[in-house]
């Protein structure tokens, strides 16, 4: 059997299709349709641990994504999708709502190791391949004033945690424990191996 030689993102990260160039791996987006609620499948449930969550989200994204594709009628392709979570002991923080909820976030985060879980989802024909890599980051003490600026940045909006370790915070993020591009959304060790399983053809 030839590999196949692009995947088609569902995510409309713009990091994960960055992490993806940065393996050589060819993809073409499937990003939902207008009527899709992309943010209901990310909802919490109560009592819900971060590792069930994120891998719930995950299979949700990609059985959205499997529609989709059958949907639009588009060729056959193995389907990449991912979620990455941020976890303070057994409490998840998903994107801050607003300023005030970012704020409450990395004040949370603070001289503190917490743990970024990023789970991806790989479909090839009727086989879905997932893993799910776990990173943990300590986080020196953050100022006020430094919340403040991080905030009025605006980097902190749209990301899991209200951060983004490839973002100017990284000056703050004294240690990690795991896989950078896993903590930024996609780790790309572990994406290699479920799409060398999924028969991608892979630039090495
Ligand atoms: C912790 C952290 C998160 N993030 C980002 C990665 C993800 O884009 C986002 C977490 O949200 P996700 O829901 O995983 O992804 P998304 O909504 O951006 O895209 P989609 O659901 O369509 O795949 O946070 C960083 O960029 N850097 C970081 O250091």
């Amino acid at each position: 059997m030839t590999p196949h030689d692009f995947v088609y993102l569902a995510s409309q990260s713009p990091r994960r299709a960055q992490l993806l160039d940065q393996l050589g791996v060819k993809h073409r987006p499937l990003l939902p349709d207008a009527g899709e609620d992309a943010e209901a499948l990310e909802a919490e449930r109560t009592g819900e641990l971060p590792l069930d969550y994120v891998q719930r989200v995950t299979r949700l994204k990609l059985e959205a994504a499997r529609r989709r594709l059958r949907r639009r009628g588009l060729p056959a392709a193995p389907i990449l999708c991912a979620d990455t979570t941020v976890a303070v002991g057994r409490r998840i923080l998903g994107k801050p709502a607003d300023a005030a909820e970012a704020a409450e976030m990395l004040h949370l985060l603070s001289g503190r190791t917490h743990r970024v879980m990023t789970c991806v989802a790989v479909q090839a024909g009727n086989q879905a391949h997932t893993l799910t890599q776990v990173s943990r980051v300590r986080f020196a003490d953050l100022s006020e004033t430094t919340i403040r600026r991080y905030i009025d940045s605006g980097e902190p909006m749209g990301k899991a945690g209200a951060y983004a370790i490839q973002g100017c915070i990284a000056a703050w993020i004294a240690h990690i424990e795991g896989s950078h591009s896993g903590i930024m959304g996609l780790p790309l060790f572990e994406t290699t191996q479920l799409l060398a399983r999924a028969r991608v053809r892979l630039e090495l």
